[in-house]
């Protein structure tokens, strides 16, 4: 039989069950379940106002959820537990270091107010450093520090206690568009060394892509979508969906007919195919989107029995593609040419293959 205390070691490192927070009429969270396994990289995403922050500061202990079935960590239930009783550390965009104290003062903090002794908080300190590639930078002061390496030290601060969860608030948010990417690879190379459970939180459709084992996608507080990245960028779910994950194009129209997973949308240019990737089956005549990806269009070419024509408006030289734009009678569609020759004429044809395009109920 095993014991509680192997029952939490095998419990998923957070559980949120079921959690509101409402806000007089504002349902900031609303009825929101999230968990994350042991080992995870999950990244809640979503726009400014969906629920993130609100979300953290409840799995943290510094706001209150309304109602909640549950709330563990590492197992353990943390509900009415002050944040420093929780086993969860948060990491916030601008780093929250004590400007006054050196690097190793800030990264041992946690671990003085724990009350643990000097040599063993400066030999765990030294540790954490060269987790992060700061090993020679223990005695400099903060405002000695690059961007990154202010951003590093809040990292080695808060793995230092080992944490079941480390919340990640917008963590590289303020960081310039090279060291961001830089950052990116570096925080997914050391969840993985740590095998540490990160709940990431980003507005950023992009970061979300490139280091998530999974993403929980939030729209006005609730969940829109959940899954890998690869779910969330090849089967959106909704049109809303679809738009947060950068769909250059989407032709709204109804549903018409429905068979072996491929739907057709009535629009104004006529009706065309693409995936299903709605959770429920469609109904005829539901309001519905065309997904059409810019990279999945092909110009100049009859082979496909879903096509339109467009006059091409704008041809920006993207050195690897050319950029086009084109009025339709659905609208400016956007697609890239691989070379000059598809553009030869202003007038094009434009098609897809009906399992390149999706297809997704207008609302939810
Ligand atoms: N203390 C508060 N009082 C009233 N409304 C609040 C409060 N905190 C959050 N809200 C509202 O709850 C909703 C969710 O806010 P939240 O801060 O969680 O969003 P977010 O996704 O983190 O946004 P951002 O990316 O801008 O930080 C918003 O409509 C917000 O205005």
């Amino acid at each position: 039989m095993p014991s509680p205390a192997d029952k939490a070691n095998d419990a998923p490192a957070l559980e949120v069950i079921r959690a509101s927070r409402h806000f007089g009429a504002v349902r900031g969270l609303d009825d929101v379940t999230v968990t994350a396994a042991r080992g995870e990289f999950l990244t809640i995403l979503g726009q400014s106002g969906s629920g993130k922050t609100t979300l953290l500061r409840i799995i943290a202990g510094l706001d209150h959820p309304t109602s909640v079935a549950a709330l563990r960590i590492g197992g353990k239930d943390v509900l009415g537990l002050p944040p420093h009783k929780r086993n969860v550390t948060t990491v916030f965009q601008h780093y929250g270091l004590f400007p006054h104290m050196s690097v190793g003062q800030n990264v041992e903090y946690g671990l003085k107010l724990r009350g643990v002794g000097a040599s063993e908080r400066r030999t765990r300190a030294e540790a954490a450093l060269a987790t992060v590639r700061l090993t020679d930078k223990y005695d400099r002061r903060i405002h000695q520090l690059s961007g990154g390496e202010r951003q590093r030290v809040a990292l080695a601060r808060s793995i230092l206690t080992e944490p079941d969860v480390l919340l990640l608030d917008e963590p590289l948010g303020a960081l310039d568009e090279r060291l961001r990417l830089d950052m990116q690879i570096e925080l997914v190379e050391l969840q993985r060394r740590l095998g540490m459970t990160f709940v990431f939180i980003t507005h950023s459709q992009e970061e979300a892509l490139t280091m998530s084992d999974r993403v929980i996608l939030m729209r006005g507080g609730r969940i829109a979508q959940e899954g890998t990245p690869r779910d969330l960028f090849e089967r959106p779910c909704s049109r809303f969906a679809g738009s947060f994950m950068g769909v250059e194009n989407i032709i709204d129209g109804t549903v018409a007919d429905f068979a072996n997973g491929i739907a057709g949308i009535a629009t104004p240019a006529g009706i065309f195919h693409g995936l299903w990737t709605g959770v429920e089956p469609p109904r005829v005549g539901q309001a519905a989107a065309l997904l059409l990806r810019a990279e999945k269009l092909r110009i100049g070419t009859t082979a496909f029995a879903d096509s339109f024509e467009g006059r091409i408006t704008a041809r920006i030289y993207k050195g690897k593609y050319i950029d086009v734009a084109m009025e339709t009678r659905v609208g400016v569609i956007h697609a890239r040419a691989w070379t000059d020759e598809d553009l030869t004429s202003d007038t094009v044809r434009i098609g897809w293959s009906a399992g390149d395009a999706r297809c997704v109920p207008a609302e939810g």
